[in-house]
């Protein structure tokens, strides 16, 4: 088996660390270096928390790129940190797995010309937890019966971006089947701002930021009466691991830029 060597940028974050863990105890895999804001020009056995973890770290993404052999990059950052990280990586051969959220669809088509450029892989993944794959999949299936659906999505406070990056895929694959639907009723009127949600080709979001949640999603049907809810949560970090590793993997293989593990998992 070829090994891969794989860069992780933010290594201190809660899903870089876990993601440390994943490439640090999986066979195959070689933590080749960490790109971390802070703490250019160190080892990161000399990080608190890292010990017995033998990476250079950089801060400057070029540098790192140029100075490492690796195969893959992890990128845990923020929207504008994980973009620039990707187009960098791109064009030093280095094939981006990226679950940073946020991105635009600017971003999403800048992306897809320059794999086609490289003829590299690169993996947008909003969220790589199964369980939520499997809840935007069913989600898709159930709007071509239910039309009328609402998404709540419920994360920690320390979160960004709103919507969340699954939200944002969920309403996108019910799109792709539905026709455009303004819901509600046609003369509603928000007596205070953003009372309806974010509102995405007439259905409409909701993001609900509490301390003690980690990632959660409900998606609800409505009909005649009936309603179908379909609720996904992550009760820890480790539970995207597993799409971390498929999407590593798979990223090996592609030449092409895919946008949601949906279209990678069989
Ligand atoms: N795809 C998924 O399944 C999934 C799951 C959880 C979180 N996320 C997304 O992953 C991202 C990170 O989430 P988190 O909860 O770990 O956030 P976090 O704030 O804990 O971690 C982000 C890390 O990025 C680092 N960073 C910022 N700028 C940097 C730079 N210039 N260079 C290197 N590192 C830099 C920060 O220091 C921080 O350690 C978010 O966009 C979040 O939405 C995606
Ligand atoms: O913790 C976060 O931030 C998460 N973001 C993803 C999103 O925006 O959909 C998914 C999981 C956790």
């Amino acid at each position: 088996m070829e090994t891969i060597n794989i860069i992780i940028a933010g290594p201190r974050g809660r899903m870089g660390r876990e993601a440390v863990k994943l490439v640090h105890e999986t066979e195959g895999y070689r933590l080749a270096a960490v790109l971390d804001r802070k703490h250019g020009g160190i080892n990161m056995n000399e990080m608190e928390g890292f010990q017995g973890i033998d990476a250079p770290v950089y801060s400057d993404p070029e540098k790192c790129f140029t100075e490492v052999k690796a195969e893959v990059l992890i990128d845990l950052t923020t929207p504008d940190v994980g973009m620039l990280h990707a187009e960098t990586a791109l064009t030093h051969g280095i094939r981006p797995v990226v679950g940073t959220t946020g991105f635009s669809i600017d971003d999403l088509e800048r992306l897809e010309r320059l794999t086609k450029e490289t003829g590299l892989g690169c993996i947008i993944a909003p969220n790589f937890a199964v369980g939520a794959i499997l809840m935007m999949k069913f989600s898709q299936m159930a709007a071509k019966y239910f039309p009328d659906v609402e998404i709540i999505e419920l994360h920690h406070d320390q979160k960004l971006d709103a919507p969340s990056g699954t939200a944002v895929k969920t309403a996108e694959m019910i799109k792709s089947i539905r026709q455009s639907k303004q819901q509600g009723h046609p003369n509603e009127k928000e007596t205070i701002e953003g009372a309806r949600g974010a509102n995405f080709d007439g259905m409409h979001i909701h993001s609900v930021r509490l301390p003690g949640l980690i990632a959660h999603q409900q998606v609800m049907f409505g009909a005649d009466g009936q309603m179908l809810t379909l609720r996904h949560d992550s009760f820890n970090r480790a539970s995207f691991m597993s799409g971390v590793k498929l999407a590593v993997d798979t990223v090996m293989r592609q030449d092409r830029l895919v946008y949601g593990l949906e279209n990678i998992i069989e």
